[in-house]
């Protein structure tokens, strides 16, 4: 299941994010790399435990915190400190599927990737190539989104990023660990939570029919998260 979320970030969240990363330093992004990423991963990385990716990372934080969308499609028990990233000219990142364990830095915490999550920070225009493909059982999706809006896909999924050939695109980039860790129920939860959205704008909230399918949301979860 890939979704996309139109507008996590403002516009003025945007605007800063961008003008701090301006001053900040990049490094080789193959220093966060496993050994299979790092042959096809070319691009550049904000340090995880600078101040810099800190506090812009508690400003995506925030934003996922604003996301009803991002939290039913993610249904996150933990998110991993988001990460900032940029391809210039040339730079790609090919074929891989994420480490599937990460330590959250500083606290050691492991935490099992399930949901990838990409938040463009650059406009489309500014930039050629730079598309993010995501393989799944349906075939190849590529995405490229305005400044500011989110995709988020499986993690099990083999993805790439396409040489950027003019310009230069920036995003954060992370990880979370689902309280339901396969795809495909989630998926179900997604739908399910989408269709119970629109049954209640057409009927009351004690219509027994969304009480009735709200009770058995509920219930599916309590029967398949972990906490
Ligand atoms: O830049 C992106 O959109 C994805 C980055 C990525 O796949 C990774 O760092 O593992
Ligand atoms: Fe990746």
């Amino acid at each position: 299941m890939l979704i996309t979320i139109p507008d996590l970030l403002t516009p003025e969240e945007v605007a800063y994010m961008r003008q701090i990363l301006e001053g900040t330093a990049w490094v080789d992004g193959r220093s966060t790399a496993g050994d299979q990423a790092a042959k096809v991963k070319h691009n550049l990385q904000v340090p995880v435990d600078s101040p810099e990716a800190r506090e812009l990372g508690n400003i995506v934080l925030r934003a996922l915190g604003r996301s009803p969308v991002y939290s039913s499609a993610a249904l996150p028990a933990h998110i991993l400190p988001p990460m900032f990233n940029r391809y210039d000219e040339g730079m790609t990142f090919g074929a891989h599927v994420d480490g599937s364990i990460r330590v959250i830095p500083g606290t050691g915490q492991r935490i099992r990737t399930d949901v990838s999550t990409t938040v463009f920070l650059t406009p489309p225009e500014d930039y050629d190539g730079g598309e993010l493909v995501v393989h799944d059982t349906y075939g190849q999706h590529s995405v490229k989104l305005p400044a500011g809006h989110a995709v988020v896909y499986p993690a099990t999924s083999l993805h790439s990023v396409t040489p950027v050939t003019r310009g230069s695109r920036w995003a954060s980039f992370f990880w979370a660990q689902s309280m339901v860790r396969d795809d495909w129920r989630r998926h179900m939860l997604y739908d399910l939570d989408m269709s119970i959205m629109r049954i209640r704008a057409m009927l009351p909230d004690d219509d027994p029919a969304v009480t009735g399918i709200t009770a058995h949301y509920h219930n599916m979860i309590r029967h398949w998260a972990e906490t």
